[in-house]
């Protein structure tokens, strides 16, 4: 970066500067006047890491990032063009200028200290009028980056949540979801029923026909449960072959019935849409228990577990209920 003239002895307009639009050039041009116009390459860095200082760009093009102090820097660059400034919020903070600032190309720029600014600001009413709105574009800018972070961090937040082979919900939402679930349910007093599910001989069922049909078999498996719930209800992919059924306000009995549908449907199920291939069913067992007082979740999950053994020991393809 080096000084190549000061803005007074160079053919620079005032007026063609954003800041000082609508402002009295010549009661701006004697503080302006020694300012130096600096000459910076192509990638050359501006920021200077000591001083708090405005750039106003006369020609070519500076690259702002974001500043790496809020832990924010994303990759986000913003363009600056002639007759456009950076710095002035390190100016009015007294703090140095974090955002790296590159030039996109060989570029002149205004170098203006920060007693100057505060000078120009003091002066003139117009350079103060248009600092204040250029910060509450700078702010609406940065309230919409803000908020277009949120959504995106929500949504890779629900993409973590949900089991990539069967758009089920995954471990890591249950783990998040299920102790709030269980508590308000003993706050409120309302039932809430727990189906574990676990395919028949699933290990025969790869073995027999592949595992990326295994994979398909487990996708229908989900179809079904997430095909046959209320919306209230959810369905977890538990782990492997083991997938679960979340069931609000219901009662014992009506878990039951829910689980016998969902065993039913399990069967009719088609596996391969592909009529050619030989047509293989599934079949599930499950397991229903239903919070009692007191229960932690774990506790929950434990006796549908334990309802879901019985089911796999009394002969597969049926429904168990927990002993209370
Ligand atoms: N294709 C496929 N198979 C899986 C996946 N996750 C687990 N498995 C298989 O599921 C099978 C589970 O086998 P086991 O736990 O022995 O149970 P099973 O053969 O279903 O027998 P029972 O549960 O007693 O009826 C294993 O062979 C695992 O490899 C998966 O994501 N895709």
């Amino acid at each position: 970066m080096k000084q190549i003239s000061t803005f007074g002895a160079s053919a620079w307009q005032i007026g063609e500067l954003h800041l000082f639009r609508d402002s009295d050039p010549k009661q701006l041009a004697p503080l302006l006047a020694a300012c130096p116009v600096v000459q910076v390459e192509q990638g050359e860095t501006v920021s200077d890491l000591h001083c708090a200082r405005l750039y106003i760009v006369l020609r070519g093009a500076l690259a702002v990032g974001a500043d790496t102090r809020t832990g924010m820097a994303d990759g986000t660059i913003s363009k600056v063009l002639p007759g456009e400034s950076v710095g002035e919020q390190s100016v009015l903070d007294e703090e140095a200028n974090l955002n790296p600032i590159v030039a996109m190309e060989q570029s002149e720029l205004l170098q203006i200290e920060a007693a100057t600014v505060w000078r120009l600001i003091d002066e003139s009413n117009g350079v103060a009028r248009n600092l204040l709105r250029l910060l509450s574009f700078r702010i609406r800018a940065a309230n919409a980056q803000l908020r277009r972070r949120q959504k995106l961090g929500e949504f890779y937040r629900q993409l973590s949540m949900v089991d990539g082979l069967t758009s089920l919900y995954n471990r890591a939402w249950l783990n998040d979801l299920l102790p709030t679930m269980v508590a308000s349910a003993h706050d409120t007093q309302a039932p809430l029923s727990l189906v574990m599910i676990d395919i028949d001989h699933f290990k025969k069922f790869n073995d027999s026909h592949g595992h990326l049909q295994g994979d398909q078999a487990l996708r229908t498996a989900a179809q079904v449960l997430s095909g046959a719930l209320r919306p209230s209800d959810c369905a977890v992919r538990y782990g492997g072959e083991e997938m679960m059924v979340i069931l609000p306000n219901t009662s014992i009995g009506l878990a039951q019935s829910v689980a016998e549908r969902l065993c039913e449907r399990m069967r009719q199920a088609v596996v391969f849409g592909d009529m050619r291939l030989p047509l293989p069913h599934i079949t599930a067992s499950f397991g229903v228990a239903a919070l009692q007082p007191g229960q932690d979740e774990q506790a929950l999950i434990a006796a549908a577990d334990a309802a879901l053994y019985r089911a796999k020991e009394t002969g597969r393809n049926r429904v168990a209920v927990a002993a209370v």
